[in-house]
């Protein structure tokens, strides 16, 4: 019976056996205005000429790319590299339980509450029409509960399968032997690379609190500069080093090869990741906020990313008109559901 495993670095499943074959994966980074997240300045086409090579691809692979729907997918090689294109949407988990008591988190792993669970839900059908085709999250349960969450509300219907790829025999246990089964599932990559930022002798206190103890200005520094970090944990521009990289590493890559990808991260993480997308200075950065539990979208094309803010719901019209793969794929998901 033929068998698949999930071969990270192509973000697809390979028949087992050749899963550590392909692993020639080329690796690969005003003005300010609030929308719903936070504040952002103004994208520069100027700034977004990152130079990208195009993603080997391996005859042997099973794409977990839907074939017949996903916006992403073209016949030929030449159109491929003309209109690589792909939806990116990054959400911050929806309110932890730390969040509703207004504990420092970082990395410590605490789940939703369920108003976060309401949120995660509610985003979900923000983003019921636009593809996923691969999840990245961090290693932290209100992370993942969001990303589950919210699938369950996509009208695609997709089964978001968690990859255990940290052995060989965890890799082999989780194997799946149908070909249908693969076509209607979505891996979900989890990397401590995504958590938040380490908060050190932060971690479990209150926030008002220690505003009280050691003073507001403190605390708004050890919270929001980029390069100050908070006592034994990790500034901003730390944590950068690792989501950023991990970002480039291992997620642009499926861009790049046309994937449709969520990520479902954390405050600190994504405000690294954005600040690298909207080219924010380390100034710029301080102010931007994001909310729990509300999706952005991005589209990646021809190596850039142009935000497209948030889906404010399912069938907000301005969305699908962003580009016509966007409306292509809502189209035939109306085509087919209805
Ligand atoms: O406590 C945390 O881990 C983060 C996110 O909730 O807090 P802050 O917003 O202060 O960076």
């Amino acid at each position: 019976m033929a068998a698949a495993v999930f071969h990270q670095s192509l973000g697809t499943f390979l028949p087992h056996g050749q899963a550590n074959v392909a692993s020639n994966v080329p690796k690969l980074n005003s003005k300010c205005f609030k929308v719903e997240i936070g504040v952002f300045r103004k994208n520069s086409p100027r700034s977004r000429n990152t130079s990208i090579r195009a993603i080997q691809s391996s005859s042997s692979q099973t794409s977990v790319v839907d074939p017949i729907l996903s916006p992403s997918i073209n016949t030929s090689d030449d159109s491929q590299k003309k209109q690589n294109e792909a939806a990116l949407i990054l959400i911050r988990h929806g309110e932890s339980l730390w969040n509703e008591k207004n504990l420092f988190t970082g990395c410590v792993d605490v789940p939703l509450t369920r108003k976060g669970v309401e949120e995660a839900i509610e985003a979900g059908k923000r983003i019921s029409n636009i593809p996923v085709d691969m999840i990245y999250t961090s290693s932290l349960i209100r992370a993942q509960m969001t990303a589950m969450l919210a699938m369950t509300q996509h009208r695609r219907k997709k089964v978001p399968v968690i990859i255990h790829n940290e052995t060989e025999q965890a890799r082999v246990w989780s194997q799946i032997f149908s070909e249908e089964t693969i076509k209607q599932s979505i891996p979900v990559i989890a990397s401590w690379r995504l958590n938040e930022r380490m908060y050190g002798e932060l971690q479990g206190l209150n926030k008002q609190e220690t505003a009280d103890r050691y003073g507001k200005e403190q605390v708004h520094e050890w919270r929001r500069s980029y390069d100050i970090p908070p006592p034994n944990g990790e500034s901003l521009e730390m944590c950068a080093e690792r989501a950023v990289a991990y970002f480039k590493d291992q997620i642009v890559p499926q861009l790049q090869s046309g994937k449709n990808v969520m990520i479902a991260a954390h405050g600190n993480s994504l405000r690294s990741i954005i600040m690298y997308l909207d080219k924010l200075t380390s100034q710029e950065v301080i102010s931007l906020e994001l909310s729990t539990g509300i999706p952005m979208l991005y589209i990646f094309k021809e190596g850039n990313f142009i935000r497209r803010g948030s889906p404010a719901g399912p069938s907000e019209a301005g969305v699908y008109a962003y580009t016509r793969r966007l409306a292509l794929y809502r189209q035939k998901l109306d085509e087919m559901l209805n």
